[in-house]
């Protein structure tokens, strides 16, 4: 499933010359992706990915391409977008927007060891250094604005004491966006979504990030939070795994050192990211819209990380000289 425009070899054999890859020689459909239509492609240069994107526009589009681009010739490892002849990287193909990036070697990795957990904390950090001149500004679209928003909606679908959590949580986040400690920390383009299925791996060697579609500006400790809630965890129970806590930390803070502020701002922010993907889960399960998810994320998953975050001290960020 999820190819929802379909794209044949003729049909790539005519869109390609645009662009300096030789002729186009195979096209696969990805079934996996739920948001766009996926390609691996294969050209006379090499091979690819095309992407078919069904929902974002034209005017969408830039600020995600440009940032993999930009990131891309910084030295960062993600897809990089490929211009056409005239220097595009967003294109028509069957009237919707659509691009080709480059293929990254390997699979993703769905059960991390330390030494994953401490390449994806290494490239975390450098890429957050190297966001920081993109020019290109749009705010994290699943922040605090879209937390306070969707919290209404999906409340009545819950129990009690998940009313309870969902409205203490909300409360608890509005009142430390407001505090002198967020204020003080280091912000930009992040990648909002890094989870396990995001970055690819061939053996232990970290090849690339990818699926940047959720990225936008927000302070580089909810994207180190996010990574962490999803890398770093037991997945039955939420609970954190020291050794790949401790592995991702320690390699993200030798590339870029965490301040005094981070350490304060910790665990608000694994909180914070617990509740970001408890609202999205919350909101596909009960409000799926029509044949796009096919089968809904489990809610409870995040909501378990949520109390667990709650009830736990965070492990330190680094240990203060
Ligand atoms: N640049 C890439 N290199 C290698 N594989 C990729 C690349 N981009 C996407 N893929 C493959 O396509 C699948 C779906 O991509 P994804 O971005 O998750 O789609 P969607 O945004 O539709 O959910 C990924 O799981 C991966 O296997
Ligand atoms: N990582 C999110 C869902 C986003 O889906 P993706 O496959 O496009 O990364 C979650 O697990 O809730």
């Amino acid at each position: 499933m999820a190819v929802f425009t379909p794209v044949s070899l003729d049909d790539l054999t005519r869109w390609i010359p645009t662009f300096s890859l030789g002729k186009a020689l195979a096209i696969k459909g990805i079934s996996s992706g739920i948001e766009n239509s996926n390609f691996f492609i294969t050209t006379e240069r090499g091979e690819y990915v095309l992407t078919i994107f069904e929902k974002l526009s034209f005017e969408q589009l830039p600020f995600y391409l440009e940032l993999m681009r930009h990131l891309a010739q910084h030295g960062v490892l993600v897809p990089e977008p490929i211009p056409n002849q005239e220097g595009a990287i967003i294109n028509p193909l069957h009237g919707k927007p659509a691009a080709i990036v480059t293929k990254l070697d390997g699979e993703w990795q769905p059960a991390p060891a330390p030494i994953h957990c401490a390449a994806v904390g290494a490239m975390l950090a450098k890429m957050h250094v190297a966001a920081q001149d993109f020019p290109i500004r749009q705010p994290n679209l699943r922040g605090l604005s879209w937390w306070r928003e969707t919290t209404p909606v999906v409340l009545p679908y819950l129990p009690q004491d998940g009313q309870a959590l969902l409205r203490t949580e909300l409360a608890f986040q509005e009142n430390f966006a407001s505090s002198d400690t967020y204020r003080q920390l280091q912000h930009g383009p992040v990648h909002a979504d890094l989870f396990r299925n995001n970055v690819m791996f061939d053996g232990d060697r970290l090849t690339g990030f990818f699926d940047f579609y959720f990225a936008g500006c927000d302070t580089w400790l909810f994207d180190l939070a996010v990574t962490v809630n999803d890398w770093c965890i037991d997945l039955d129970s939420g609970v954190l795994d020291m050794p790949r806590v401790r592995a991702m930390l320690d390699a993200y803070h030798a590339v870029r050192p965490f301040s005094a502020a981070e350490q304060i701002a910790w665990q608000p922010m694994l909180r914070a990211s617990a509740l970001r993907f408890w609202l999205s889960r919350l909101y596909d399960f009960y409000l799926p819209r029509a044949a796009e998810i096919l089968t809904p994320h489990d809610p409870t998953h995040f909501e378990r990380i949520l109390r667990q975050r709650v009830a736990h001290p965070a492990p330190a960020l680094y240990q203060a000289e």
